[in-house]
C-alpha cells in the first residue's frame, strides 16, 4: 500500500526564474515564495509507508541484526567526530588532489560503496541517486537543477574508497551535526557523545559553543562526511547550480535541523530560505528508496544534458 506524503502549501509562482541567458544562474522571483509543485495529483510521487524491509523509515530503535550494525556505526561516529578531526579533513580534502573525473564517472564509482549507516537502503547507490532524481522530477518537472541536485547529492560517499583515502564509514556517511557546540539530543543514539572529548570541553559544550546566534551555517563546522565534501567539489569546480541546490547537497544529512528543527539559532536569513527547498528535497531522498529499479540507460541522456549544463566536463576530486 502507498500513501501520499503531505504536500507543503505552495504559491502559484515559481520560486526561481531564469535570469537572462546566463545558463544555470537563477534568481529569486520578487521576494521568496514557497517551492511550487508542478504536477497534478494523479502523476505525483507516492511515498511508501514502509521501507524495503517492511519497517518504518528511519527507525533506529527496532531490534534487528541490521540495526545493531547501524548503532555501532553511530557509536563510532559520535566518539570520533571532533573539532580537530573536522579541521584536518577540511584541509586534506580541500586540496582536491585525489582524482580527475566527470560527474557520471563518479555515479558509476559509487556503486562500489555500501552505506553502513542506512537502515532503509539495500540497493546499489546509483539506483538511490536515480530513484530520488526521478521521483523529484515527477513533482517538479521544470526545476531541472533539482533533478541534478538529487542525482549528485550522495556522490561524496566515494571518499570511503581506497583511491580517495579510504576513510572509515563514520567519517563519510550517517546524519551530520555541528561540532564546536553542544550535541543536541535529537541526534540519533545521542548517548554515545559522552565519549567524544569535545563533550567535556567547556569551549565546545554550550548551546552556541564557538559560534554566535544567527552566524549562518556557512560559518559552522559540520561533522565531516559526504555532504560537505560534495559541496566543496561542486563549489571549487565552478558549478553553476543555484545556491539552494548547493545548500541541499551540503545539509541533506543534517536531520537534527531539517527534520527535528534543532540548531535553528545558528541559521541566518539565507539559510532559512534555502531550508524550504531542503524540506522539499528530503521527502524524495528518503521515501524513494525502493526495490523498483530505474532503467539507467534510458534516463542517462537526460542527466548527461543536465551535468553538461551545470558542471565542467572534468572535475577535480
Ligand atoms: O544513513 C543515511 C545515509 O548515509 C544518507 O546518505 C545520509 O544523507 C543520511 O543522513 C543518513 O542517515
Ligand atoms: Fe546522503
Ligand atoms: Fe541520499
Amino acid at each position: 500500500m502507498t500513501i501520499s506524503v503531505e504536500k507543503p502549501i505552495f504559491e502559484e509562482v515559481s520560486a526561481f526564474e531564469k535570469s537572462g541567458d546566463n545558463i544555470g544562474e537563477l534568481k529569486l522571483d520578487g521576494g521568496f515564495s514557497m517551492p511550487k509543485m508542478d504536477t497534478n495529483d494523479d502523476e505525483a510521487f507516492l511515498a511508501p509507508e514502509m521501507n524495503a524491509f517492511g519497517r518504518q523509515f528511519r527507525d533506529y530503535d527496532v531490534e534487528s541484526e541490521r540495526q545493531k550494525g547501524v548503532e555501532e556505526f553511530y557509536r563510532l561516529q559520535h566518539i570520533n567526530q571532533t573539532v580537530d578531526f573536522v579541521k584536518k579533513m577540511r584541509a586534506e580534502y580541500g586540496k582536491l588532489d585525489k582524482m580527475v573525473m566527470s560527474i557520471w564517472e563518479c555515479c558509476e564509482l559509487l556503486n562500489e560503496v555500501v552505506d553502513e549507516s542506512d537502515p532503509d537502503l539495500d540497493e546499489p547507490q546509483i539506483q538511490h541517486l536515480l530513484q530520488s532524481a526521478e521521483a523529484i522530477r515527477k513533482d517538479y518537472p521544470n526545476e531541472d537543477w533539482l533533478h541534478l541536485t538529487a542525482l549528485i547529492h550522495d556522490l561524496g560517499k566515494v571518499i570511503t574508497l581506497p583511491q580517495f583515502g579510504g576513510l572509515p564509514q563514520w567519517a563519510v556517511v550517517g546524519d551530520t551535526f555541528p561540532v564546536g557546540c553542544a550535541f543536541d539530543e535529537s541526534n540519533v543514539h545521542h548517548k554515545y557523545f559522552v565519549e567524544n572529548p569535545d563533550f567535556h570541553n567547556e569551549t565546545y559544550n554550550t548551546k552556541n559553543g564557538i559560534y554566535s546566534e544567527g552566524c549562518g551555517l556557512n560559518n559552522v563546522m559540520m561533522s565531516w562526511g559526504h555532504d560537505d565534501y560534495m559541496y566543496l567539489v561542486a563549489k571549487e569546480n565552478g558549478s553553476t547550480l543555484p545556491s539552494a541546490g548547493q545548500f541541499i547537497i551540503r545539509y541533506h544529512s543534517f536531520y537534527p535541523l531539517h527534520t527535528a528543527g534543532e540548531y535553528t539559532h545558528l541559521m541566518n536569513e539565507e539559510d532559512k530560505e534555502n531550508l524550504k527547498w531542503l524540506h522539499v528535497f528530503n521527502k524524495y531522498d528518503l521515501y524513494s528508496k525502493s526495490k523498483v529499479h530505474v532503467d539507467v540507460e534510458k534516463v542517462k541522456p537526460y542527466y548527461m544534458s543536465l551535468i553538461k549544463k551545470y558542471f565542467p566536463e572534468n572535475l577535480r576530486w
